[in-house]
């Protein structure tokens, strides 16, 4: 395996950054487990219209998924262990690494529910297709997808190698539709992780579902018995958007500007209502001039559970920059994600409200989108991603 053929990770490598999560569960790793700094996260189209050969890629998928991020080889032969004569069953770029924390975990886009494997009847009322929110500016090629795969690991090279394995093994079942990398975690998902920061300077994060949010994980997060799909019992719904950033333009505004947008300070994270981070937004507070002291159009006033029936997100976002765009400006922005029980619920109407008001909009646009179906947790070795969903 690959741990085998490892130095001892130095230094620089803390044992919590380094090390594996678990990755058999009730729930799938990488939703309430700590968010790792980097993500390189891929859609792919089923190529294939065999169902039986979905279904022994999905298998082929779990094992090397087991294996990898537990720090070992895609296949049990490795970068340099088989026959000379055929291709390596792991593509080598992680030799030596330890496992980072890497987490990988499926979700099933609504694409997959049409008739080629015959799962129509199996397809759940969440999956249905999300409305367009004003402002949208979807560019079709890099949204939706048959099967996403989300690679969170805190070394680059390890989330990447992860990806480039399944889809090497995907060769001739699935193509891949499109992948984002993504970096600097721009939600912490455990009150132990300190709250990150996203490309506007600002913390993100700290309103965000945590894992020792027992009863709101249980009550908004996780699908359960009744919500009409047994097979997705235990799993929960993975919505995408890839916001990009006005970067220059952001730049260029004022610093009071910038909090009024958030309706929280920039140094702290805490409310403009507080002074520390996590000191509840009061938004019943006026300010001197009579004017409530988070705005009307501020983004943590239209986000807020208050005023969407205690609608919760557990957000898992990340930075990215594609370099620049052949105008002189960065390419960069927020590879928003968030999980929840149901998004017809939850993400769309607190989208279509900050849609519609948020301050932060002159400086964002969405560009992709997508909503996939993320089944529970591969429970041991004889079980698969999606075992649910074929039996
Ligand atoms: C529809 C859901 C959301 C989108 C899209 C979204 C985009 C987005 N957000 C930030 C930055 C911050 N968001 C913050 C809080 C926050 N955001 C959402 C939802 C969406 N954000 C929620 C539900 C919340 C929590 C609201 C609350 O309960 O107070 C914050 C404040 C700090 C925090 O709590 O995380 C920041 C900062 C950006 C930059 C962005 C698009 C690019
Ligand atoms: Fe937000």
């Amino acid at each position: 395996g690959r741990a085998l053929v490892t130095d001892a990770p130095t230094a620089a490598h803390a044992a919590t950054t380094s090390a594996p999560v678990s990755f058999y569960g009730v729930h799938q790793a990488g939703i309430v487990t700590p968010a790792q700094d980097r993500l390189h996260f891929v859609a792919f189209d089923v190529t294939t219209d065999k169902r039986a050969e979905l279904v022994e890629l999905l298998q082929d998928w779990t094992s090397a998924a087991a294996r990898m991020t537990q720090g070992k080889e895609a296949g049990t032969f490795g970068a340099v262990g088989g026959d000379r004569e055929a291709p390596p069953d792991d593509t080598g770029e992680a030799l030596g690494l330890p496992a980072s924390g890497l987490t990988l975990t499926i979700g099933f886009g609504a694409s997959l529910f049409d008739k080629r494997f015959g799962l129509a009847d199996r397809k759940p009322a969440a999956l249905a297709d999300l409305p367009a929110f004003r402002g949208d500016d979807i560019v079709p090629e890099i949204s939706g997808g048959d099967i996403c795969v989300q690679a969170c690991a805190n070394d680059p090279q390890v989330a990447v190698h992860a990806i480039r394995n399944l889809a090497r093994i995907g060769f001739g079942k699935v193509s891949v539709r499109y992948s984002q990398l993504g970096f600097g975690r721009t939600s912490s998902t455990s009150r132990a992780q300190a709250t990150p920061r996203n490309l506007m300077g600002f913390k993100d994060g700290t309103a965000n579902l945590k894992l020792e949010d027992t009863q709101l994980l249980r009550e908004q997060l996780w699908a359960a018995a009744g919500d009409g799909q047994e097979w997705m019992d235990g799993g929960s719904y993975l919505v995408t958007r890839k916001i990009r950033m006005h970067i220059e333009t952001w730049d260029r505004a004022p610093l009071s500007e910038q909090e009024a947008i958030f309706g929280r300070d920039k140094g702290e994270g805490a409310p403009l209502t507080g002074a520390k981070e996590f000191d509840e937004p009061d938004f019943a507070k006026n300010g001197a001039d009579g004017e409530p002291m988070i705005a009307d159009n501020a983004h943590v006033r239209l986000a807020h559970p208050s005023v969407h029936g205690g609608a919760h997100l557990l957000r898992r976002g990340y930075n990215f920059v594609d370099g620049s765009d052949g105008l002189g400006r960065l390419d960069a922005g927020l590879f928003f994600m968030a999980y929840q029980r149901d998004p017809h619920k939850q993400f769309v109407p607190i989208q279509r409200e900050l849609a519609a008001k948020d301050a932060l909009n002159e400086y964002i646009k969405h560009v992709s989108s997508g909503l996939f179906a993320c089944p529970p947790g591969v429970t041991d070795a004889g079980d698969y991603w999606g075992r649910a969903l074929f039996t």
